[in-house]
C-alpha cells in the first residue's frame, strides 16, 4: 500500500513547451533549427489552414483521443501497476520467508525502503535529462528490463549486502518512470485531457497493490522453494517480459509513432501547438529561483509532502507486517492485505473528484482525507488484537487514505505558483521531501516493538495531525494572499470578477505582488507628479494637456521583472489567435487595446488630430483600408506629410517590389501576387499620391497591374563588363590594396539597437589614413555617369578579412560597412562630381559629400526594399580619430538633399537601383529601372528636397552587386552669398 504517485519532478506539461512554441515562430531562411513536428508538417504538406480544420473537427478528436486511450494509455498504466508491485515486492517477501532465508534484521528492512529512496533522488534528474536529449521510450523500456533484471538478482542475494545493493538499483532504474510518463502524458494529451489520465496513474498504485496481494497469495502456495524468491522471479521475469512490449511499443514522439495516420499525427501535432498555453520561457530566472525559496508557501508544501511520506514510508513497508502480527498464516496476511488496494482506488477516485467538483476545496479535502488515516492508526495501535480482528484490519484498509492528500498536493506547485523557473524550482524542493520521508519513514517502526509499533503509530498520527495544521495553515496563507490581491486590484481600480473564497486555490504570489506593487507605484506615480498639476479628486474633466500627468520614470508604473513577464506573455498569447479570443483573455484584451490606442495613435486618434499621426496609427495598426482613406483625405486636403513620416510609412510598409523575380524577358508580364502583397501596394500607391508628383511622362507604359514596368535606363557600354566579383572571389584584387593595411582602422561602433532605425547589428565604421594624391583630373566628359578613377574603397572593401556587416534589417538585405573617407579623397570626389550636383537648392548651396560612405554588396537573394531616403549631416573625424556625426560647422548646418550611388562593378543580372513614381491610372506605380554601370554615379533627391524619390535596389539575380552609398550635403540655410 502507500507509495503512491512518485512525485512528478520537473514534469511540468509546460517542459516541452520550448519544443512546440519554436515550431511556430519559423522565419524564412531558419530552416536548420526547424524542429521536427514542423518539418513532419512541411514534408507532408499539412498547411496550417488544414490544421485548424483538423483541430476542428470535433468528431476526429474525439476518434483520436479514443485510440491514445487505446493504444498508449494502456502501456503507461501497465508500467505503472508493475513499477508499483516490483516496489513492493519486498513487503510481500517479508510477509513470507524473507527474514528466516536471509537472516536479516528488521532495522536492515526499514534500511532497503530507504536505499531505494536514496538512489530514486540522485537518479531522477540524470535520467529524465538522458531521456529528453535522446528517445525517452527506449530509455524507458530500458530501465524497465533493467530494473525486472535487477528483482530476479534479488532472488539470488542471501544476505543484506546483496539484497540492499538490489534495492538501490531497483531505485535507480525506477527512477525516471513516473516523470517520463507524465511528459508523455503531456504529449499526447492537451491539458483538459490530462487530470483524468493523471488520475488512472495514481489509482494503478491501488490496482498494483490487489494485483500484488493476489499474485503473492498464489505464490505463497508454493512449499518446495523459498516463497520470498519466487516473489522477486516471478515479478522479475513479468517485468522483463513487460519491457520487451514497450521496446516494441511505447513511440517515442508522436512523430515516429507506428500506429498512427499520417492525418492523425498531424493533429496530434496541432493539438500540442494548441495546449501549449503558458508562459515560454527557455532561459533560467533567478528572481524566480530566490521567490521559491522564500516563498512560504512552497515550504508547506514542502512540509506537508515531508510528513505525508514519512507515513507512506512506514505503512508502505510495515503495513503488512502489522496484519502479519494479527495473523499467524502468512498467505492470510496476503489475503487480507488485497482489499486494501481496492480501498486506495477509493480514496484517490473519491478525494480528487470531491476537489474538483467543489470549488476552492482542495485545502478542505487534503485535511479531511487525513482523518480515516488517525482512525485507522488509532484502531491498528490501541485495539486489543485478541478481541478486535475485524477492527485493527479495518483500521489498515482505511489507513490509506492520505494517499489523496498527497495526490492533491503534487498539483499545487503547478497550478499555483506563476513562472516557470519558480514553478520547476518549487517542484524540485517538494520531489526532495517526497523522497527524504521516505527515507525516513521506515525508521519510525522500531523491530524490538512489532507487531505493533508504537512508535510508528505515534509518528503517524504525529505526522498526520501536523499534517492537517499545515492544510489549514496553507489555506490561511492562501485566503490572506487573496485578500490582498483583491485590495491591491481595487486600489488600481479593477474589476474583480472571482471573489476571494473563488480565487483560494489560484493563488499567483507573483501577480498578488505584482498588484499591491503597482498599486504602490501608483501611488507613488501621483507622488511624482509635478506639483503644480492640480489634485484630479473631484476634477471629472481631464487636464487639457494630458502628458503633464503623466510621470517621468517608466519605473514609477512597472519595475523590469513585469515588463519582461508581459512581454512573455504576450508572445506567448500572440501565437494562439483563437486562444486570445476567450472569455478567460477579455480583460487582456482590453488593456491591449488601449495600450495600442496609447502606443500607436493614442492622443492622436481625439477628435482634430493631425492626419499624419493618424495614418500613422493606421497603418501600424495594419488597418489598410482606414489608411488609404485618411490618405486620400491628406490628397483632398492638400496636405504633405514630414519627410520623416514618409519615410518611416514606406519602410514599415517594406513592400517587396517582386521586380528582381522577373526578367526582362518577362517585362511587361504581370506578376503573380498574393492578396496582403497587392494590398500592401494599394497603400503604397495612395502614400505616394500625397508625396510625389504624378508621373506623365507620354512614353510610361501603360498597365493595370499595380506596377507598371518601364524599360531599362541601360547605359552600359557594349564592352564586356570587368570581372571584378571574379576578382574579389580569386582575390586578385588584393593587387590593389594598399600596402600599409593597418592604416585602416575602427573609429566607431555603434550597437544596433542604438542605430536609427534599429538594427540587429552594430554599424562599424572604418577609416583609412589619408594618402597624399595629386589633385584629381577634370572631368574627361560631361555625363550623367561619372567614371572615377580606382578608389582606395576598392582597397577597403577589397581587405582579405574586410569585415562585410550581414545586416539584420528586414528590408536592407544587403551586406555593408561603413566607411569614413579621408578629406583628400573626399575632397577628390567631390571635384569630379560637383559639376552634375545641383549647386543650389531652395536657395541652399551645395557643400560636399558625406564622408561617411556605406558600402554594400548584394548577393543574389539580396535586395534593399522600397524606402525612401532620409537625410543625414556630414559627418567627419577629428584628428584623435574620434568620429563626429555631424561634423558642419555650428553656425552653418548642412544636410543632405541627394542620395549618392557609386556602384563599383557590373558584372552582375539584376541588381537595377529602380524609382517608382505614380502612374496616370490610380492604383499603378510606374516603375524606372536604373542599370548600374561600374565607376558611374547615380544622384536623386531625397529628405527635405523636394520630390524625395521611392525607390528599391532591385534583388540580384547571379553574380555580386557592390556599390557605395552616401549622400550629397547641402547648407541647412540658404544663404545669400
Ligand atoms: O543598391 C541600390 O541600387 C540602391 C541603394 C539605396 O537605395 C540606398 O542605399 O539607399
Ligand atoms: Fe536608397
Amino acid at each position: 500500500m502507500g507509495a503512491s504517485a512518485d512525485y512528478k519532478a520537473g514534469t511540468d506539461p509546460e517542459k516541452d513547451e520550448t519544443y512546440m512554441a519554436k515550431a511556430e515562430s519559423i522565419a524564412v531562411g531558419e530552416v536548420d533549427s526547424l524542429d521536427a513536428a514542423e518539418a513532419f508538417l512541411r514534408e507532408h504538406n499539412f498547411s496550417n489552414e488544414y490544421l485548424h480544420e483538423l483541430l476542428e473537427d470535433k468528431e476526429k478528436n474525439r476518434r483520436l483521443v479514443r485510440k491514445i486511450d487505446m493504444v498508449v494509455l494502456p502501456l503507461l498504466a501497465g508500467t505503472y501497476v508493475l513499477q508499483y508491485i516490483d516496489k513492493q515486492a519486498m513487503s510481500y517477501a517479508a510477509v513470507f520467508d524473507l527474514f528466516t532465508s536471509t537472516g536479516i534484521s528488521q532495522t536492515q528492512y526499514s534500511w532497503f525502503a530507504s536505499i531505494f529512496y536514496f538512489a530514486y533522488l540522485g537518479a531522477e534528474y540524470p535520467w529524465v535529462y538522458l531521456a529528453q536529449k535522446t528517445r525517452m521510450a527506449k530509455v524507458v523500456a530500458g530501465c524497465v528490463l533493467s530494473w525486472g533484471s535487477v528483482l530476479m538478482v534479488t532472488a539470488a542475494c542471501s544476505n543484506f549486502g546483496g539484497l540492499a545493493a538490489c534495492r538501490f538499483f531497483l531505485g535507480v532504474f525506477e527512477a525516471p518512470v513516473t516523470t517520463c510518463f507524465m511528459m508523455m502524458v503531456s504529449m499526447w494529451y492537451i491539458r483538459s485531457e490530462q487530470p483524468f489520465r493523471a488520475g488512472i496513474f495514481y489509482c494503478c498504485n491501488g490496482v498494483g497493490s490487489m494485483i500484488g496481494g493476489l499474485l503473492s497469495y498464489g505464490i505463497g502456495q508454493i512449499d518446495t522453494f523459498p516463497v520470498w524468491k519466487a516473489v522477486f522471479m516471478t515479478c522479475g521475469g513479468a517485468t522483463i517480459l513487460w519491457g520487451f512490449v514497450l521496446f516494441a511499443f511505447l513511440p517515442d514522439s508522436i512523430m515516429s509513432a507506428r500506429n498512427f495516420t499520417l492525418e492523425e499525427k498531424a493533429l496530434l501535432i496541432g493539438r500540442a501547438k494548441l495546449a501549449q498555453t503558458g508562459v515560454l520561457s527557455k532561459s533560467i530566472k533567478w528572481y524566480q529561483i530566490k521567490e521559491a525559496f522564500l516563498d512560504p508557501q512552497v515550504w508547506l508544501l514542502t512540509l506537508f509532502m515531508l510528513l505525508n511520506e514519512v507515513i507512506n514510508g512506514g505503512i508502505a513497508n510495515f503495513g503488512k507486517l502489522i496484519i502479519k502480527g494479527l495473523v499467524s498464516d502468512p498467505l492470510l496476511t496476503t489475503a487480507l492485505g488485497i482489499p486494501q488496494g481496492a480501498f486506495q482506488v477509493f480514496w484517490i477516485l473519491s478525494g480528487t473528484f470531491l476537489a474538483s467538483k467543489l470549488p476552492n476545496s482542495r485545502t478542505i479535502v487534503m485535511t479531511m482525507y487525513l482523518v480515516p488515516t488517525v482512525i485507522g492508526t488509532s484502531l491498528m495501535w490501541k485495539l486489543d488484537r485478541e478481541h478486535h480482528k475485524i477492527g485493527v484490519l479495518f483500521g489498515y484498509y482505511i489507513v490509506g487514505s492520505f494517499v489523496t492528500s498527497l495526490v492533491l498536493a503534487l498539483q499545487m506547485p503547478a497550478t499555483n505558483l506563476g513562472g516557470y523557473t519558480k514553478r520547476i524550482t518549487a517542484s524540485a524542493i517538494v520531489f526532495t521531501a517526497y523522497c527524504v520521508g521516505n527515507i525516513i519513514g521506515p525508521h519510525a517502526f522500531l523491530a524490538s516493538e512489532a507487531p505493533l509499533y508504537p512508535t510508528g503509530c505515534i509518528v503517524i498520527l504525529a505526522c498526520s495531525v501536523t499534517q492537517m495544521a499545515v492544510a489549514v495553515g496553507l489555506r490561511m496563507l492562501l485566503i490572506a494572499r487573496n485578500k490582498r490581491r483583491d485590495e491591491a486590484a481595487a486600489a488600481i481600480g479593477e474589476v474583480e470578477v472571482t471573489g476571494p473564497e473563488e480565487a483560494i486555490d489560484r493563488t499567483d504570489f507573483e501577480i498578488t505582488m505584482a498588484k499591491s506593487k503597482s498599486a504602490k507605484r501608483k501611488r507613488n506615480a501621483q507622488a511624482d507628479l509635478p506639483k503644480k498639476v492640480p489634485k484630479a479628486a473631484g476634477n471629472l474633466t481631464p487636464p487639457p494637456d494630458g502628458a503633464a500627468l503623466e510621470p517621468k520614470h517608466l519605473k514609477t508604473i512597472v519595475s523590469d521583472e513585469e515588463l519582461e513577464i508581459t512581454l512573455e506573455t504576450l508572445t506567448s498569447l500572440a501565437q494562439y489567435p483563437s486562444l486570445t479570443k476567450s472569455k478567460a483573455c477579455k480583460d487582456l484584451r482590453v488593456a491591449v487595446y488601449d495600450f495600442r490606442q496609447a502606443c500607436t495613435t493614442g492622443l492622436n486618434t481625439a477628435e482634430g488630430a493631425n492626419l499624419t499621426a493618424r495614418i500613422t496609427g493606421a497603418l501600424v495598426d495594419e488597418k489598410w483600408l482606414e489608411a488609404r482613406i485618411l490618405l486620400a483625405e491628406m490628397r483632398i486636403r492638400g496636405e504633405q506629410p514630414k519627410i520623416g513620416a514618409l519615410c518611416r510609412w514606406v519602410r514599415d510598409l517594406d513592400v517587396v517590389s517582386g521586380l528582381s523575380t522577373q526578367p526582362e524577358a518577362l517585362d511587361h508580364v504581370p506578376l503573380e501576387r498574393s492578396a496582403k502583397d497587392m494590398e500592401l501596394l494599394s497603400v503604397l500607391d495612395a502614400v505616394l499620391r500625397v508625396s510625389t508628383p504624378i508621373d506623365t511622362s507620354p512614353d510610361a507604359v501603360d498597365s493595370t497591374s499595380p506596377i507598371a514596368f518601364q524599360s531599362i535606363w541601360d547605359l552600359r557600354p557594349a564592352t564586356p563588363p570587368l570581372p571584378v566579383y571574379a576578382s574579389v572571389l580569386d582575390k586578385s584584387i588584393l593587387a590593389h590594396a594598399p600596402k600599409s593595411p593597418s592604416a585602416i582602422r575602427i573609429i566607431d561602433r555603434t550597437p544596433g539597437p542604438l542605430r536609427k532605425p534599429p538594427n540587429h547589428h552594430a554599424a562599424i565604421l572604418y577609416y583609412h589614413r589619408p594618402e597624399r594624391r595629386p589633385a584629381p583630373p577634370p572631368p574627361a566628359r560631361p555625363s550623367h555617369t561619372t567614371p572615377t578613377p580606382p578608389s582606395p574603397a576598392s582597397s577597403v572593401n577589397f581587405l582579405p578579412d574586410a569585415p562585410l556587416r550581414e545586416d539584420g534589417d528586414m528590408s536592407i538585405l544587403a551586406h555593408n560597412f561603413y566607411w569614413v573617407v579621408d578629406t583628400t579623397f573626399h575632397d577628390m570626389l567631390w571635384a569630379r562630381i560637383s559639376p552634375y550636383v545641383p549647386p543650389v537648392v531652395n536657395g541652399c548651396l551645395a557643400r560636399g559629400i558625406n564622408r561617411r560612405f556605406r558600402v554594400y554588396r548584394y548577393v543574389p537573394g539580396a535586395e534593399y526594399r522600397c524606402h525612401i531616403d532620409g537625410a543625414w549631416p556630414p559627418s567627419g573625424i577629428l584628428p584623435d580619430d574620434t568620429y563626429v556625426y555631424d561634423s558642419s560647422p555650428e553656425d552653418k548646418r548642412q544636410s543632405s538633399m541627394y542620395t549618392f550611388l557609386l556602384y563599383l562593378n557590373d558584372e552582375f543580372e539584376g541588381g537595377e537601383t529602380t524609382f517608382f513614381m505614380p502612374a496616370a491610372r490610380e492604383g499603378t506605380l510606374n516603375a524606372y529601372p536604373v542599370r548600374p554601370v561600374m565607376g558611374s554615379v547615380a544622384i536623386f533627391p531625397h529628405g527635405e528636397s523636394n520630390g524625395a524619390l521611392l525607390h528599391e535596389g532591385t534583388g540580384v539575380r547571379k553574380g555580386a552587386k557592390y556599390i557605395i552609398r552616401t549622400d550629397v550635403e547641402y547648407d541647412v540655410k540658404p544663404s545669400k552669398e
